[in-house]
């Protein structure tokens, strides 16, 4: 089963004993100028799913298009999920069809079950999402289904994916707080990463989907996680609702996590999670990890460029912070 983690992980060598000096602020792990760090870039789909108003499929196929050329490996797309309950995502086969797909960048999309992931591969996707939960309340009301049911979906998905050589992505919501149950255990959310992961995920994404989380429960949450899971086949997925996401994605990092999702503009947002603002923007994580001697291969400009298109399509200002500052000092 074919694994697309072809990239360095750094990042996994920072030791355990280093989170404690993090709380007391005497002093910042060494850094090592070969260490490299994978961006999700989740803009067009997450950045794009809850938009209100239908953002035509040329604008997203140009923001896509934008973002392959700015260095980025992993773009996802869209989602292959009903129109009905996500009609921001109906156009889903004609933005995987009208993209210009470079070379060295995988678009993912979202496949919620085997009608999904079916439709996906003939519209063309080389390689898909599962998308669960840690909360039974958000299950239901995201997908339809309790976790267990929901683990029935995705074996079914995987599987079909394993016969076709079809790399399969996991994500858990709520790691990090509901919207419906409040905090969530971290063995709960060590028990679905780790259900999603002996399934046959190569990497399981967590994610804090209304962005409650703070370095604290960040730490708690990963120390459980990883008991479960190898440390290397985890990322992090913030949601910046409460300005918690950079703290939180350095302290993911300093766990040994070398994968973070982020949205270009900080779009974003859950249909299925009131209250939840965007994601964190790629141009501040960018700004972040270059700054702290961690490779990317990704091109800042070119990002914030990606982000002032869509935001103009969108007519909105960008959440980024990295972009707001450069457009004062143009
Ligand atoms: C999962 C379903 C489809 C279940 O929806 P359901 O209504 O329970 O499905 P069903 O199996 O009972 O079928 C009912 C109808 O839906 C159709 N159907 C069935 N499956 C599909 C499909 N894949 N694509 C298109 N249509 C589909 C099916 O064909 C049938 O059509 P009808 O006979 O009535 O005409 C629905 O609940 C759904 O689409 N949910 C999507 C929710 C979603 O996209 N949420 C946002 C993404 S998750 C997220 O944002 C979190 C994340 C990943 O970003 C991380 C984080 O921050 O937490």
């Amino acid at each position: 089963y074919p694994s697309p983690q072809n990239i360095p992980c750094g990042w996994s060598g920072v030791t355990l004993t280093l989170i404690p000096s993090l709380f007391t602020m005497t002093h910042l792990p060494t850094l090592h100028p070969n260490e490299f760090v994978k961006i999700v870039e989740v803009g067009p789909r997450d950045g794009l799913q809850n938009e209100k108003e239908i953002v035509p499929t040329g604008v997203k196929i140009q923001l896509i298009d934008m973002l392959s050329g700015t260095g980025l490996s992993v773009i996802e797309a869209t989602s292959f999920v009903s129109s009905k309950w996500v009609p921001q995502m109906a156009d889903h086969t004609d933005v995987l069809r009208g993209i210009q797909r470079a070379p060295h960048v995988r678009y993912p999309v979202l496949t919620p079950n085997l009608q999904g992931f079916q439709d996906a591969v003939a519209a063309g996707a080389t390689e898909v999402a599962v998308f669960g939960s840690a909360s039974e309340t958000f299950s239901k009301k995201n997908i339809n289904c309790s976790i267990d049911e929901s683990m029935l979906r995705f074996e079914e998905v995987i599987n079909t994916a394993k016969e076709r050589q079809i790399p399969v992505r996991g994500y858990v919501s709520c790691a990090l707080g509901c919207p419906h149950e409040g905090d969530i255990k971290p063995s709960t959310v060590a028990k679905v990463a780790k259900r999603l992961y002996e399934m046959g995920c190569y990497e399981i994404s967590l994610a804090d989907t209304i962005g409650v989380g703070t370095p604290g429960s960040m730490l708690k949450m990963l120390q459980g996680v990883k008991k479960e899971v190898p440390i290397n086949a985890l990322a992090v997925h913030c949601h910046d609702t409460y300005g918690q996401a950079l703290p939180n994605i350095l302290t993911a990092l300093q766990m040994g996590v070398c994968v973070v999702d982020s949205a270009v503009a900080g779009l974003g947002g859950c249909p299925y999670a009131q209250g939840s603002s965007g994601n964190v923007s790629t141009e501040d994580v960018l700004y972040m990890l270059h700054g702290m001697g961690i490779e990317t291969g990704v091109n800042l400009p070119k990002v914030i460029e990606a982000g002032y298109f869509i935001c103009n399509a969108l007519c909105r200002n960008t959440n980024s912070k990295v972009a707001q500052a450069k457009s004062r000092t143009l």
